[in-house]
């Protein structure tokens, strides 16, 4: 199995190219089981996880060609759908298979899906995708760990209610109301960029979505979508990313493509941290400030709040920061796995309940760890590159479900950090 190895101690400097956002593309692949006619997307970051989606529907009937010397440009096309199964073996390596479900029963009026299942971060239900489902007509039916949903005669339009903002049950229930007969709206729906991408891509392919990006969105059904040119967003959490590899090296980067109004909250708590972050016609500028790094408190909350993928990061960040940061993830219940092996490096963590104390060390050192999930790997990364001496990071393969040529990217910034088999 491969690893990474980084000796730290290097300031970055130089540029980074943000890819198009893993979070955007995977919804916005699943669209084109949507239409009979071609889906052409630009900007498609080359990941292990959107592999796995092509993957998925390909079985599902969805033809993949390449753009022509193109990277990131692929064309998706189903004419017709050749199974309306998303089998075990292909859900349960990508929670995001699950976005399949909402496009191929408004195709087709039938659809089966295996339940995805927990993962390392949380046990992450899917009730409020099935909730809105069958508020749209649907019938739904769980039998040897698939769900299947039926709506033989159509959906229709209703009004849908979310408790609390999924990203994914809003990306599911926008994309089956698409094709409903009738006005849908979904209240409490999530406020993420990706969203929005999502929006946008539908309406170029003709449905007729309001609101995306408030919490109440509006869809009047058509009863046929057709083909589209779309360019993926670029990717926040990646940038971000960056942006705190940056500042934790006490360099600065500039970042090509990144967008300082997709950090939200981020943007407002690592300034207090002690990172500059600005726009400028080469692109976002970030690292380290004049001053040091200062221990900020942070709690993950939906869009626009400071986002749960960025936790692991800024929690690797204040682990070498003057001072406390108390840390608070509210939206995945076991998102905290980084801590350990941070700790491993000689960071000063205790964990209490959902909250994590940071008491901010002059250094950290490195060692072996071991990457649990995606940004949680990318954490130990992060911290890496601050650490004395050389840091093994095992089990990488969660960063290349979310991280397009991590090693080169961060290589061309001046970081020593290489992939070993
Ligand atoms: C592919 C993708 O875009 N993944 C992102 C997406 O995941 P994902 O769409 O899975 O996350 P959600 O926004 O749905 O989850 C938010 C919270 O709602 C809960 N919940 C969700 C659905 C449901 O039916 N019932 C329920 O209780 C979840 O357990 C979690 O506590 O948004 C998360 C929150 O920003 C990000 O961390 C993920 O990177
Ligand atoms: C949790 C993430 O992804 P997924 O929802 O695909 O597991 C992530 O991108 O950090």
């Amino acid at each position: 199995m491969d690893r990474i190895l980084i000796r730290g101690g290097v300031p970055l400097r130089g540029t980074v190219e943000i890819s198009g956002a893993k979070n955007a593309a995977l919804p916005i692949m699943a669209a084109s089981l949507l239409t009979n006619e071609p889906l052409q997307l630009h900007n498609v970051p080359d990941l292990a996880d959107i592999a796995s989606m092509q993957r998925l529907l390909q079985h599902l009937g969805v033809s993949a060609t390449y753009v022509a010397g193109e990277p990131g440009g692929i064309v998706l096309h189903a004419p017709e759908i050749l199974s309306d199964t998303a089998p075990y073996d292909l859900v349960r390596k990508m929670r995001a298979s699950v976005l399949v479900l909402g496009p191929l029963v408004a195709r087709t009026g039938q659809a089966r899906v295996s339940l995805p299942g927990g993962c390392a971060i949380g046990p992450r239900p899917i009730d409020l995708h099935l909730m809105g489902l069958e508020r749209l007509g649907a019938t739904i039916e769980l039998v040897e760990g698939y769900v299947q949903a039926r709506a033989p005669q159509g959906l229709k339009g209703a009004e849908i209610r979310l408790p609390q903002p999924s990203v994914g049950a809003t990306e599911n229930l926008m994309m089956a109301a698409a094709l409903a007969k009738g006005a849908t709206v979904i209240a409490g729906a999530a406020r993420e960029p990706e969203i929005v991408d999502l929006a946008d891509c539908l309406n170029a392919m003709g449905a007729k979505i309001t609101g995306a990006g408030t919490s109440f969105i509006e869809i009047e059904g058509v009863p046929a979508l057709h083909g589209a040119v779309h360019r993926i967003i670029p990717d926040r959490i990646e940038a971000g990313t960056y942006a705190m590899a940056a500042a934790i090296t006490g360099g600065r980067i500039v970042l090509g493509n990144a967008r300082l109004d997709f950090f939200g909250a981020a943007k407002e708590v690592l300034e207090e941290a002690g990172m500059m972050l600005e726009e400028t016609d080469d692109g976002l500028v970030a690292g380290l400030a004049d001053g040091g790094l200062r221990g900020t408190d942070a709690m993950t909350r939906p869009f626009p709040g400071f986002a749960t993928d960025l936790q692991a990061q800024f929690m690797a960040l204040m682990c070498v920061a003057d001072g406390a940061a108390m840390i608070t993830e509210t939206i995945f219940e076991n998102r905290f796995m980084h801590v350990p092996e941070l700790a491993r490096l000689g960071a000063r963590i205790n964990v209490h309940g959902a909250s994590a104390l940071v008491r901010g060390v002059k250094e950290l050192k490195g060692a072996p760890v071991m990457a649990t999930d995606l940004r949680a790997s990318v954490s130990l990364v992060l911290a890496g590159l601050a650490a004395k001496g050389q840091t093994e990071i095992n089990r990488i393969y969660h960063l290349d479900r979310g991280y397009e040529r991590l090693e080169e990217k961060l290589g061309a910034v001046g970081a020593q950090i290489e992939r070993v088999p």
